[in-house]
């Protein structure tokens, strides 16, 4: 398990345990943030009070008074405000009693005022936020559980600033934008990571700090290394002056004596254990409570134990002594108690939207699981068993989808690649369904290459087969389906007989597919089946797009990045997506005069979905129009990222026009705008199924996003080693994805990288040369069982290095490597 997927796993582990636990402690910790505030405003003549011409009592004739008024209690602690509207605070037991009471005071007269309304209610809200108002208080287990949940959140907050570093981490966009058109999974992951961004000090600050109540070797610590010295001990309880309470009102005494009367904002004084008295000082107009003068007094003697004014406090003392302060914020003023507030009240956000995520994982899943088991390496069904066999040819995926499809329908059939039909295979089974898509020019897909050679050369008797083909392929290539057709013939020659006659399939054409079904069904096949159809496209939005090679001298190469209206998508690796293009508004403004059809909007939406021929004319018939067909592009990006990320270069139209699919992402749809699109799975060119396979990855130009999508999967995994060979024009500006390259052969993911660029004198010119040069490169990681993944143009490039690397490994190891599903080509 890399780094990275282990601080994920535990990320994610505690997020679901403790983050529950913060989220509490978040809402009420800002709940109680301005708990004196809304004491205030809800008890007007309790918390605050018109004195009128009243002055406040001297602090020793207070505690004389509120003596006189209930003599059964000790008082632990009394605060006194300078302001007069603000009543006096005393905190007091009964008797022996534990249990400590809390009421407001005139500080005019001394009465002792009425409980504050909302008091205990806040008081118990405080006890949830320590210690979840479990038994044992500071002591119990909840004070166990706060304080891991407070360790947890330091964990977050630094597992999660590593786990979404982004790729321009100086661009502060990347950091702090909140993109709020995005959807599902990718919205709930922005609201995560990019406010997660906006509050990382203060969940720090705040975690940090709340560790002080729960751990004591953390305060000591701290402690020791803010003031440089051990762990402070309290003003030691004075003993040695005869045993017996303190005098409250004696001890004020002496304060007001030390102090000359100050007019301090605020006296707190606090019972110590023995017979000390504590007194804190706020001055006035301080920032917070803690801007204090500290004193302790002995409450039998009056004698002054300690005296720490504020002005001489350093500043380490000054960060221990105001602990409280920072956890609140208000050490950094109102501004810093409003923040501390808000980024608390956030705090649910990230376990709502940490469940969301972790649920949408989970579905995401459980979505992988269901494709994989659709297109899984080798057969379906029980190949040994089965009356029928579905054998498929296929470079990306269709012809193998197909070929299960089939193999469900018919009772008693299985699906395997033609790779594993055997000579004894196809010796005993009576019934053969090919489906073959064309590759190259005219040629087999690359696993098909040995059963091809052996059909021509040495083909068995198979006059007991009977079978049928469904051939796939592309009028625009001169070779329509000749591979399909090359298969017919070599069964046929063979002594095979026909079911029924090949059936051609032009790209998606869904009438031929019904009719291979309806061939089926004659056969025994179900009917009931789901429809054959391809998924839908889908929209996708268009939210990056900018150039890759500025002041190259070859065609426009842009990064483009889409991510999905709908919520998540899932591919893997080395999967390509599928778009459906418009037309330029040139085109369909030139077709409009050349037909004379009226110019409206709707009959250019129209139009622009559709193939325009070039020699249209007046009484021009639109029903004859066919819609526009989709434009693939190898996916660079990886799922868990959550956009599409392509390479595409610009190019032109024998018009002069952008073509149509580059010309509509590269220029034509805006950016925000909304594309219909869809992936489709190309199992022949994802990533080995074993991690630790070697990998080498070949390619040119655009085919670098075919290829960066497997080291960027296999930065996410770990794995066997991975070199890249690719090759450009020049170093200077044709150098696409230069950084992250280098971060990832920083990160290891990327084992080297040799590049060849056509448009300088030195080094390697094409990229096939620079295989040429690193031969032993290519024959140590064959022998390694590397699997070599080759993507970019077929025309010029995949020949070439076709025959570059039989050079090097022999044609038999090339074929084998071919059959085995360890040379896998994304070639356009
Ligand atoms: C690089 C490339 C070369 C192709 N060459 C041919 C060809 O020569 N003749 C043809 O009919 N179709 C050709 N096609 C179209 C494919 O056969 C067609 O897209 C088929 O549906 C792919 O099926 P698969 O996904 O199972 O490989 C080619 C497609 C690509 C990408």
């Amino acid at each position: 398990m890399s780094t990275r997927n282990l601080l994920f796993q535990i990320h994610w582990f505690l997020g679901i345990t403790a983050g529950l636990v913060l989220a509490v402690m978040g809402v009420t910790g800002a709940a109680i943030s301005f708990e004196h505030e809304i004491l205030a405003l809800a008890n007007p003549g309790i918390v605050t009070l018109d004195p009128g011409h009243r002055a406040p009592l001297p602090a020793p004739t207070l505690v004389a008074r509120i003596t006189a008024e209930r003599p059964d209690i000790r008082i632990g602690r009394l605060i006194v405000e300078h302001d007069p509207h603000q009543a006096a605070i005393v905190t007091y037991s009964i008797g022996d009693s534990k249990t400590r009471e809390r009421r407001y005071v005139d500080p005019t007269t001394g009465a002792i005022l009425g409980e504050a309304r909302g008091g205990a209610l806040l008081e118990t809200v405080e006890n949830i936020h320590r210690w979840l108002a479990l038994p044992g208080k500071g002591n119990g287990i909840g004070r166990q559980i706060t304080g891991f949940a407070a360790l947890s959140l330091i964990y977050f907050a630094l597992s999660g600033l590593y786990l979404r570093w982004p790729r321009r981490p100086l661009d502060w966009r990347a950091w702090f934008v909140l993109d709020l058109r995005r959807t599902g999974r990718n919205l709930y992951r922005a609201l995560h990571a990019v406010i997660g961004g906006w509050v990382l000090v203060f969940y720090l600050i705040s975690a940090g700090t709340g560790l002080w109540w729960s751990y004591g070797w953390y305060r000591d610590g701290v402690r020791a290394l803010l003031t440089g010295g051990a762990a402070e001990a309290r003003p030691h309880a004075d003993r040695t002056a005869k045993e017996g309470r303190p005098d409250l009102a004696l001890a004020w005494q002496s304060f007001d004596r030390a102090t000359r009367g100050h007019a301090y904002e605020q006296v707190t004084a606090t019972a110590r254990e023995g017979v000390n008295v504590q007194f804190r000082a706020k001055l006035p107009g301080g920032r917070h409570d803690r801007v204090a003068d500290d004193l302790t007094i002995n409450g039998v003697t009056g004698a002054i134990i300690a005296n720490k004014p504020y002005a001489a406090r350093p500043l380490g003392e000054d960060v221990v002594a105001s602990v409280f302060e920072i956890h609140r914020g208000a050490y950094f003023g109102l501004i810093g108690r409003i923040a501390m507030l808000v980024t608390s009240l956030t705090m649910p956000l990230f376990t709502i939207t940490g469940f969301l995520l972790y649920f949408a994982r989970r579905r995401r899943k459980a979505a992988l699981a269901a494709l994989a088991a659709l297109a899984p390496e080798g057969m379906s069904g029980d190949a040994a068993t089965a009356t029928t066999l579905v054998a498929y040819a296929s470079q990306t995926g269709t012809a193998e989808r197909i070929a299960r499809l089939t193999a469900q329908a018919l009772p008693g059939a299985a699906a395997l690649p033609v790779a594993a039909l055997d000579r004894a295979m196809l010796g005993q089974i009576e019934r053969l369904l090919v489906i073959a898509s064309t590759y190259g020019e005219g040629e087999p897909p690359d696993r098909a290459r040995g059963f091809a050679r052996m059909l021509a050369e040495t083909p068995p008797d198979l006059s007991h087969l009977h079978y049928a083909v469904l051939a796939l392929g592309d009028r625009e290539y001169p070779d329509f389906c000749a591979f399909g057709h090359r298969i017919d013939h070599g069964l046929h020659a063979a002594g095979a007989s026909r079911l029924f006659d090949p059936i051609e399939v032009d790209v998606e054409d869904a009438d031929a597919l019904r009719l291979w079904q309806q061939e089926l069904a004659a056969l025994g096949a179900r009917t009931d089946q789901a429809d054959w159809a391809r998924t839908p496209m889908a929209g996708w939005r268009l939210v990056e797009r900018h150039l890759l090679n500025p002041g190259s001298s070859g065609g426009p190469c842009w990064h483009v990045a889409l991510e999905p209206v709908d919520g998540p998508a899932e591919w893997a690796a080395g999967d390509i997506l599928e778009i459906l293009p418009r037309q330029d508004h040139r085109r369909v403004t030139a077709f409009l005069a050349a037909t004379g059809i009226p110019d409206t909007a709707e009959m250019r939406a129209r139009l622009s979905g559709c193939i325009l021929p070039a020699n249209a004319r007046p009484g021009f018939d639109l029903d004859t129009l066919r819609p526009l067909a989709h434009r693939e592009y190898s996916i660079a990006s990886i799922a868990e990222s959550g956009r599409v990320e392509l390479i595409i270069r610009e190019c032109r139209g024998p018009d002069g026009l952008p073509g149509l699919g580059s010309g509509w992402l590269c220029g034509g749809a805006p950016l925000g705008a909304v594309v219909q699109a869809r992936v489709h799975p190309n199992p022949g060119f994802h990533s080995p199924e074993n991690i630790a396979t070697p990998m080498i990855l070949i390619g040119n130009g655009t085919g670098l996003a075919g290829l960066m999508a497997h080291l960027r999967y296999r930065a996410r995994t770990g794995g066997g080693t991975a070199w890249l060979f690719w090759g450009e024009r020049h170093p200077d500006h044709d150098d696409f994805h230069a950084a992250e390259r280098t971060e990832l052969a920083c990160t290891g993911a990327l084992t080297g990288c040799v590049t060849a660029w056509s448009r300088i004198e030195t080094g390697p010119r094409y990229v096939q040369h620079a295989i040429a040069r690193s031969i032993d490169i290519i024959t140590d990681a064959v022998a390694a069982g590397a699997t070599l993944y080759v993507c970019g143009s077929l025309k010029g490039m995949a020949g070439d290095v076709h025959q570059t690397l039989a050079a090097i490994l022999g044609d038999a190891t090339m074929e084998e490597l071919a059959t085995t599903g360890r040379y896998r080509r994304d070639i356009y």
